[in-house]
């Protein structure tokens, strides 16, 4: 067994372990040695980060080689196994013992397949390149598809997936309902009977799992998260030539039980609604959970989701050790406009506070929490279009108490602000609409902008010149 010792240590080679990782590059005194663990010889990194207002922050996940991070950081293939929070020490799956004085866990989240799926190998859920790759081998000698959930990674799918019947199973009346509302969802479906067609082209230098090699000494190709053209650099078309454009969505229904057949499709599915569909295999992209792949000496606190329970700090119960990213539950007192949601922008943004925290501790200086968590904020891509959400933008936690006033031109934006006593306490901005910062600033000062009625949506009036 090796025996490494160093001052930080940060598990974890997605967003938010390198975020902290690089982090810590800038903060600490260089005397300080920082030592990343990843399972993979490839990492996620945040580039080409454009701000869109004073959180807003839009930016790319870039893939990169581990080696290319920066040289203080010394990067250890390998994975953690279990953690000796009262020696400061973990141990690790190739014999390693690392001793740390502070330790910050990315370890992530992975998919959360429905319970019907009971181990069934034809549900799949998409977290990796792995899964990825398992995904592409099925969806090429397929003719017919069932995907479940009606978040993210389903709202990518369906819009960008060819060649193969899809059919999209979804317990609400709408679709996309993690991130929109049905005004939205009606504006994006138009794009669904398009599919094929105005897809953007996405261009972008990336490393291949199998140019860099594999990573843990067991061969797997486990990693973090995939990037957010992920669909778009591996083919995920099925086999069929001519397949009726439209996804066939079932709404309101939920899978009760999957029949595997030995004739024709090798699933059968019934629904709660009494239909059934046949079909090849199901994606269940239906949420995710925290992954506490590891142990520990000493039982951590949870949330109620299975996260680590952190505090502002990122602090999770054991002493010195910290937590950023999918693995952690948010648990303190909220700003008024901020939740936690399991996102590369919050990943990126907890690695970062992590680190400062740690730092901090060390320094024995007092820090306040980064403004980033004043206001939910998160810009994506959805069917071609970018989205930005900022603060409550579907009204949640506001108990149906709340205006909405809206604009929309088909095809080209769809602008929705959330009102509560003439005060913005959210916005969905979809296309290129040009008002994150003013609607970013409206959610923060809480201006009274009742004065202005509807006319604050009118689109001959430039509420950016206006409030800006
Ligand atoms: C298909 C897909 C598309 C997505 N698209 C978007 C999007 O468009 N926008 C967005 O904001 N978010 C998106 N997300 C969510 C986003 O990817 C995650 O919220 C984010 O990557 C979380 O980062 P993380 O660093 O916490 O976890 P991860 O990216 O999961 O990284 C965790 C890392 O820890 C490593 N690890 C785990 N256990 C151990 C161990 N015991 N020892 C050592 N290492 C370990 C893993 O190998 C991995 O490298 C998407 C997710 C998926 C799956
Ligand atoms: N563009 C982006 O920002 C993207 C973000 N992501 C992120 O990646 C992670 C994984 O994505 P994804 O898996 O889509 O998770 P999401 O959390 O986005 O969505 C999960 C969906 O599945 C539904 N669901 C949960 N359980 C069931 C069930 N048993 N039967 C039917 N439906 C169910 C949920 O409904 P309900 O909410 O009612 O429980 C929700 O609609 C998430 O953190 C997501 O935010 C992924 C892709 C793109």
């Amino acid at each position: 067994m090796s025996e490494i010792s160093c001052t930080y240590l940060v598990v974890g080679g997605g967003i938010a372990g390198v975020s902290c990782a690089e982090t810590l590059v800038v903060l600490v005194d260089p005397k300080d040695s920082i030592i990343l663990i990843t399972e993979s010889s490839l990492v996620k990194a945040a580039t080409n980060l454009v701000p869109l207002g004073k959180v807003l922050t839009k930016f790319d996940v870039q893939e990169k080689s581990a080696e290319s991070l920066n040289r203080n950081i010394q990067v250890i293939e390998d994975q953690l196994l279990n953690i000796e929070s009262e020696s400061h020490a973990v141990t690790t799956v190739n014999g390693n013992r690392i001793s740390y004085r502070y330790l910050c866990l990315c370890t992530g989240a992975r998919p959360k397949l429905i319970d019907q799926a009971k181990g069934n190998p034809n549900v799949i859920g998409i977290r990796d390149t792995e899964s990825v790759q398992e995904f592409q081998k099925r969806v090429k000698n397929a003719t017919r598809l069932a995907v479940v959930g009606n978040g993210g990674i389903a709202s990518e799918l369906v819009y960008e997936i060819s060649g193969i019947e899809v059919h999209w199973v979804i317990k609400d009346e709408y679709i996309s309902s993690t991130f929109v509302d049905s005004g939205a969802a009606r504006f994006f479906q138009e794009r669904l009977t398009t599919r094929g067609e105005q897809k953007s082209i996405v261009k972008r230098m990336r490393y291949s799992e199998e140019t860099a090699g594999t990573s843990t000494s067991s061969g797997a190709k486990r990693g973090a998260a995939l990037g957010p053209d992920w669909h778009r650099t591996v083919d995920i078309s099925g086999k069929l030539e001519n397949v009726p454009d439209a996804v066939k969505i079932h709404h309101k229904v939920e899978i009760e039980e999957i029949v595997e057949q030995t004739d024709g499709f090798p699933l059968k599915l019934r629904l709660s609604n009494g239909e059934q569909i046949e079909c090849d295999f199901v994606v269940s992209a239906t949420g995710v959970v925290p992954s506490r792949n590891f142990m520990c000496d000493q039982e951590f606190q949870l949330g109620p989701d299975g996260g680590l329970f952190v505090n502002w700090e990122m602090a999770t119960s054991v002493q010195d050790i910290y937590a950023a990213g999918d693995v952690c539950y948010a648990g303190w007192e909220h700003a008024p406009h901020w939740f936690q949601m399991r996102l590369w922008t919050q990943a990126r943004q907890m690695g970062a506070m992590a680190a400062r925290s740690m730092a901090a501790k060390r320094a024995g200086e007092t820090i306040y929490q980064d403004f980033c968590f004043e206001m939910f904020n998160h810009v994506t891509q959805l069917f071609g279009y970018q989205v930005v959400l900022l603060g409550r933008y579907n009204g949640q936690g506001l108990n149906d108490k709340y205006e909405v006033l809206l604009r929309m031109t088909p095809g080209l934006e769809y602008i929705k602000f959330v009102m509560v006593d003439g005060r913005l306490q959210g916005a969905i901005l979809i296309g290129e609409t040009g008002l994150e910062e003013t609607s970013e600033n409206l959610i923060l000062n809480q201006l009274d902008l009742s004065p202005y009625g509807e006319d604050l949506l009118d689109p001959n009036i430039d509420i950016e010149d206006y409030f800006d």
